[in-house]
């Protein structure tokens, strides 16, 4: 594969110089295009929702197969995330360093790498799981690339809400992987992130707002400010503990889930009213009432699933 010969750090040295040897990209700046860390939570609602949909466990070669096809479609999505915001990540300090936007990657490996990476996932997910986890998988692919990142991220607030359906899929992915369809709690599964996703990002953008004000992306707290970003997320985690106690209405999950989505929810209830009251009260946003929210946010959902899991394993 060609390069850009980009040296990461400073600019590259005099070609005379022994040292002159141009920066090439390795598998580590392969990996950092996909985003490993945000898809570990990905893959976690993907595999604990396999094991609700078995209720139990649903054979090691489908774990495997599901978790790397699962990783390289999610992986994919991230590459061409990477490629299409190439300039906008370039101007913010949290991701200028990413290799499509120092050059170290060019437009055309990242592509091939990607396209790779999605086609290898679906065939996979086709032969070896069943064709609607393809489809799922390509679907969740599908939303993120051209629905958030193509179309809404630079256009309207609303990206987060519309385009953060993308993150909803893994789920989807597992049940399908398991059962071959979909049925109501799957659907519960895909409701609960689609929900929860504005309160894990707004939490955060109320933190890096300056850097997507400068950028001219439109997400929440720069079109609108601090008060209703704080109230947008109060209503969407009250939503998310809704929504996250229903299944238990419909006999899916029983008083292992239900105790804990009340627990965990309770929580997440208490740190978005702490945000919301600080900021109505007129202070400027601190990262010690936005971080917990943001962090605690990604452990509520790891160990929703969880909850979930243990569930229908034990009371199923
Ligand atoms: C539209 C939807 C979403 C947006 C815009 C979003 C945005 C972000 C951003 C900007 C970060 C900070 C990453 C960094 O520091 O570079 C982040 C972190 C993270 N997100 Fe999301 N996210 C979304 C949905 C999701 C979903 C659905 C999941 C998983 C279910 C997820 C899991 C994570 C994790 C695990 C991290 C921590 C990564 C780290 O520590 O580097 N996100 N998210
Ligand atoms: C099944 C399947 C393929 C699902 C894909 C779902 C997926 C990859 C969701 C990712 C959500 C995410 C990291 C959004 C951040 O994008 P951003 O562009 O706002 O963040 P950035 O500024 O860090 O790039």
């Amino acid at each position: 594969m060609t390069t850009d010969h980009v040296d990461r750090a400073s600019p590259a040295p005099a070609a005379s110089s022994p040292a002159a040897r141009p920066v090439r990209a390795t598998w580590r700046d392969y990996l950092a295009l996909t985003k490993p860390k945000v898809i570990s939570l990905l893959l976690w609602t993907t595999v604990t929702a396999m094991v609700m949909a078995a209720r139990g466990w649903p054979g090691l070669w489908l774990l495997i197969v599901v978790s790397l096809a699962g990783y390289a479609s999610a992986g994919s999505a991230g590459v061409f995330n990477m490629i299409i915001d190439r300039d906008i990540d370039l101007k913010m300090k949290r991701t200028a360093g990413r290799p499509t936007s120092s050059g170290l990657i060019s437009r055309r490996d990242a592509a091939i790498f990607g396209s790779t990476l999605q086609v290898g996932s679906f065939a996979a997910l086709w032969l070896w799981a069943t064709p609607l986890a393809a489809w799922m998988s390509l679907a969740g692919f599908f939303t993120y690339v051209v629905v958030y990142t193509l179309w809404l991220k630079r256009t309207t607030w609303h990206n987060i809400v519309l385009g953060g359906a993308a993150g909803c899929f893994p789920p989807l992915v597992g049940w399908a992987a398991v059962t071959g369809d979909l049925n109501l709690f799957a659907w519960f599964l895909f409701a609960i992130v689609f929900f929860w996703t504005p309160v894990h990002f707004w939490a955060l953008a109320l933190m890096i707002k300056e850097e997507y004000r400068e950028v001219g992306i439109p997400m929440l707290p720069v079109v609108h400010g601090d008060r209703l970003t704080v109230a947008q997320i109060g209503l969407y985690a009250i939503y998310t503990v809704v929504l996250s106690v229903m299944p238990v209405f419909f006999q899916e999950v029983g008083l292992i889930y239900f105790v804990s989505a009340l627990g965990l929810g309770g929580w997440l209830l208490v740190l978005s009213w702490r945000l919301y009251r600080h900021v109505m009260a007129g202070r400027a946003v601190e990262r010690r009432v936005a971080v917990p929210l943001y962090l605690y946010s990604m452990l509520y959902l790891a160990l929703l699933f969880v909850a979930g899991a243990v569930d229908r394993v034990l009371l199923g």
